[in-house]
């Protein structure tokens, strides 16, 4: 099953109106993570991710982001340990980014932005049966947060860079097979913060376990301005607009503490 649900996900609007208030939204995402606010849990364990390249589906051009979705309709993909009680099925990863490389990222580090981030979704397959349902529980998501620095070229990441311009425009599809996700992980994933949060774009459910990477990974400037040359907007329509600064503004975090895997 493609693991976001069209109707949803076709209602959101590039650049799209921030509603005035999410109902309860008190752990709304992205935050600004103050690392002297953080507080070190020694009860976190090791991440436990094992993702199969061979459940790589499709690349999706959905009109905010470029989605690339893996079959999740088995144990095959998973991630679990650190703050998660639960094992989560990889459903799919995109990106945010901005116009330049001064910003683009949603999370910040000490205010600090980067000029992208990656964000694998996972939903809770001991819980829930669908991914659907699990974007509305408490419990329902993981997110691991990967920034993107600009510096030497990402081998791996140049087969997926090579399929986007397939994907141009907005509702376009590409079949896109035998990607290794893990290949875009930092070589070092035990350190990381997390919070609870929700997703970035509507429907803004509070469902998600963030688990932001504290070590980026490297792409070139030439890798992320293909980026930049994807399209908001579908094939038909009169004005075409850059696909850029698609992350939404940080949200307070209303009491929340953010934990760190490490001292
Ligand atoms: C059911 O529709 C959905 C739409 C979007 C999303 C995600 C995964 C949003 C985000 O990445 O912030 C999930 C479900
Ligand atoms: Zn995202």
């Amino acid at each position: 099953s493609v693991c976001s649900s069209k109707l949803a996900l076709s209602q959101v609007h590039p650049m799209w109106q921030e509603p005035l208030a999410v109902p309860g939204g008190d752990r709304q995402s992205p935050v600004d993570i103050v690392v002297r606010e953080s507080i070190f849990d020694p009860q976190l364990r090791p991440l436990k991710v094992q993702y199969d390249p061979r459940t790589c589906q499709q690349i999706w051009n959905n009109g905010y982001s470029f989605l690339v979705e893996y079959d999740d309709t088995t144990d095959k993909s998973t991630l679990k340990g650190g703050p998660l009680e639960d094992q989560f099925r990889l459903c799919q990863f995109h990106f945010h980014w901005g116009e330049n490389n001064t910003w683009g990222s949603e999370h910040s580090i000490d205010r600090r932005l980067y000029p992208a981030e990656l964000h694998l979704v996972h939903w809770n397959s001991d819980k829930y049966s669908l991914f659907e349902e699990s974007v509305i529980e408490e419990n329902g998501l993981a997110v691991i947060a990967v920034f993107l620095k600009v510096g030497k070229r990402h081998e791996g990441l140049q087969k997926l860079v090579d399929a986007l311009p397939a994907v141009r425009h907005k509702d376009s599809v590409v079949e896109f097979t035998k990607f290794d996700p893990a290949c875009l992980l930092p070589e070092n994933i035990n350190d990381y913060w997390t919070y609870a949060g929700s997703l970035t774009t509507p429907p803004l459910t509070e469902a998600v376990t963030w688990i932001v990477m504290k070590q980026h990974i490297e792409v070139s400037h030439d890798q992320l301005a293909v980026f930049r040359s994807l399209l908001f907007t579908s094939a038909e329509e009169q004005l075409q607009r850059s696909m850029v600064n698609n992350f939404r503004v940080q949200q307070a975090l209303k009491g929340r503490t953010v934990r760190s895997s490490f001292t």
